[in-house]
């Protein structure tokens, strides 16, 4: 007899339990997301491998609204899982898998970047190591002594992407990223996220720069319109 057969059914459920852990990085079943506007986000299915993938979809289609839902800061109907872990039953050790920078962040006006990084580093665990290289990868200097009412909106931006690093993410969402920062900053940020993929880190990306699908090799790249996912290119 073909010892395969002779496998009993949990031993398959187990198998196939770890093989969806690993090749899917992110499963989304049945999404659904309506906002109040009446505009509503309708996904049924997407499995995502470990990797980089890039969102693509013109202003107003969604993009967001599925990243942040994600990011487990959006409620949902549906399931999403990370890694095996789902988002609704799991959300604590979720949430520490999976860091966002959003398009347009918005922090206390009254803290410091220090202080911010200060506050996440402890949740996520960063260590002063890791500050340093972000801060100067980023071109930071000191300035993250000040408070954020005095930042640029390319300081602001730079602000959220580090606190999207911190830590020890296995995902990492950054909305628009390249978007106000200056052409030194998204050299450096694009050797960055070269360097953690290779380290095993995913990453979730979108932007409307015109030759972005150039910056890097995507493992996938999803196009979304009015609310659904219209096309996925591997
Ligand atoms: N908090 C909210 N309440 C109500 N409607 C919202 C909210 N956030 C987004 N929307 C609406 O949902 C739709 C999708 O918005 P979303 O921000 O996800 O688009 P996007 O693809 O990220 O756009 P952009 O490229 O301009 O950033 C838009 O019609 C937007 O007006």
């Amino acid at each position: 007899m073909n010892s395969l057969l002779r496998v009993n059914t949990n031993q398959v459920q187990l198998l196939e339990k770890q093989d969806n852990c690993i090749h899917h990085m992110l499963q989304i079943q049945h999404f659904k997301k309506t906002y109040p506007t009446g505009f509503q986000m309708e996904i049924d299915s997407l499995h995502l491998a470990k990797g980089i993938h890039l969102i693509k979809g013109e202003n107003g289609s969604g993009k967001s609204t599925l990243l942040k839902a994600i990011a487990g800061i959006h409620a949902f109907e549906g399931e999403i899982m990370l890694d095996g872990i789902s988002l609704k039953k799991e959300p604590i050790p979720f949430r520490k898998l999976v860091n966002y920078s959003e398009a347009e962040p918005l922090f206390p006006d009254f803290l410091s970047l220090d202080e911010l990084i200060a506050f996440v580093s402890k949740t996520k665990g960063a260590d002063d190591v890791q500050i340093e290289s972000l801060k100067e990868i980023l071109g930071i200097g000191d300035y993250s002594k000040n408070a954020i009412s005095t930042y640029s909106s390319g300081m602001l931006k730079k602000a959220g992407i580090i606190l999207a690093f911190l830590g020890t993410p296995s995902l990492i969402i950054l909305d628009e990223p390249y978007t106000t920062i200056d052409v030194g900053s998204q050299k450096r940020l694009t050797e960055l996220i070269n360097q953690q993929l290779q380290s095993g880190v995913s990453f979730l990306l979108t932007s409307h720069i015109a030759d972005f699908e150039e910056f890097f090799s995507y493992d996938s790249v999803l196009t979304i319109a009015d609310g659904k996912l219209v096309q996925t290119h591997e």
